[in-house]
């Protein structure tokens, strides 16, 4: 199969008045495994059915393998859409669902035959051609969804929350399932999901969307290391955020938040501009022994413990600093209890964990 590329060009989409798509602009590559993330309403599904061809943009170019396919209906695209609901026939065996779009097609019998046993054999179903979709569990009822999508032998596959109707276990096996597959086939693959998780265990490559705007694009570990704003913070893994502006004071750069109060933070940081958030992860946090140790090269907070949840591998606390609270990670010893809530605590962040984002 040939991988193929998308481009999409300062695209904007409003139904009515509504604007749902605000200029996007996007390079998917040949073969990647793409995700759009991002909260309900945000566009994202929008954006996959304008690229199946279901939707049409009202400004902006959309480029597959390089020809434009604005106008071109959704059957002359040689892209494939695997929908949440399966919408698979409940009269009809997995054999004949699968067959549907190549009948269509009016391709030759024994072309169908074949092209629905490759297929079939590519989800591992081929011992289940003949049973109906009810007797099915849900995870083989998306598999022939998947396989009747491929049959077609698209260029591209779209997945529309594919993993959102079945139960936790079978999401997570499903889920390493269409990694294996789409490694196999080499497929340039777009994954639309609002879970953070399935986008992040599964893809090259995100794209987070809020409000109808791509908040960035970057692989799962650049999203999470390296936000560059509040939403994307937020969204993608759980932070401390704090809102202040920044002065410097001598050689001392200063954060002044209505929260935290003044902190002085450790040297060596780049301010940007004066107004950001400051962001750490609760993994970051580490408690000191004493007011004094690991000062150099960390942020300082000091507070009181306010609650401490048992996770397994960790403690989460919640920490009272100044009027917030900071969550705080910290892994645990066998057999040592968590520190009571009341106890006062001199918290570290060492400052690489440190990151400064817009609001
Ligand atoms: N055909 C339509 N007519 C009018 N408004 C629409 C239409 N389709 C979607 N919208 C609106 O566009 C916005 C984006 O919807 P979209 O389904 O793309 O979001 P989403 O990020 O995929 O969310 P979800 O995960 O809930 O599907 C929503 O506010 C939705 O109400």
């Amino acid at each position: 199969m040939k991988s193929v590329a998308i481009d999409i060009r300062n695209i904007a989409l409003s139904f009515g008045s509504t604007a749902v798509l605000k200029d996007i602009n996007l390079r998917i590559e040949p073969g990647e495994f793409f995700a759009l993330l991002g909260p309900s309403g945000s566009g994202k599904s929008t954006l996959l059915r304008l690229i199946a061809g279901f939707n049409q943009h009202q400004r902006g170019e959309l480029l597959i393998d390089g020809k434009d396919v604005t106008g071109t209906a959704p059957w002359l695209r040689n892209v494939g859409m695997v929908f949440q609901s399966y919408a698979l026939w409940p009269h009809m065996t997995v054999a004949q669902n699968v067959a549907f779009g190549l009948e269509a097609r009016k391709l030759p019998k024994a072309e169908i035959q074949r092209k629905i046993g490759e297929a079939l054999e590519l989800v591992d179903l081929s011992g289940l051609a003949e049973r109906r979709p009810g007797q099915l569990s849900g995870g083989q009822q998306q598999r022939v969804a998947i396989a009747r999508t491929l049959a077609i032998e698209p260029q591209v596959l779209l997945l529309d929350e594919p993993l959102s109707n079945l139960d936790a276990k079978l999401r997570t096996q499903t889920r390493h399932e269409l990694v294996e597959l789409q490694k196999r086939l080499g497929l340039t693959t777009i994954f639309v999901t609002h879970d953070q998780e399935e986008a992040l265990t599964t893809c090259h490559r995100v794209a987070v969307m809020d409000q109808g705007i791509i908040q960035q694009v970057g692989s799962p570990m650049d999203l999470f290391d390296f936000p560059v704003n509040r939403f994307v913070a937020q969204f993608v893994g759980s932070v401390n955020l704090f809102a202040g502006r920044f002065h410097t004071d001598g050689d001392h750069l200063r954060f002044n938040s209505p929260k935290l109060g003044e902190i002085v933070l450790p040297k060596g940081l780049e301010q940007q501009t004066t107004e950001m958030d400051l962001a750490f992860r609760p993994h970051a946090v580490r408690f000191a022994s004493d007011a004094q140790s690991d000062l150099a090269g960390h942020l300082a907070l000091q507070g009181e413990i306010l609650s401490a949840e048992f996770l397994g591998e960790a403690f989460r606390y919640d920490v009272r600093v100044g009027e917030a609270i900071v969550r705080a990670d910290v892994s645990h010893s066998r057999g040592k209890a968590a520190l009571p809530t009341g106890s006062e605590v001199h918290l570290r962040i060492p400052s690489e964990e440190l990151r400064f984002v817009a609001n």
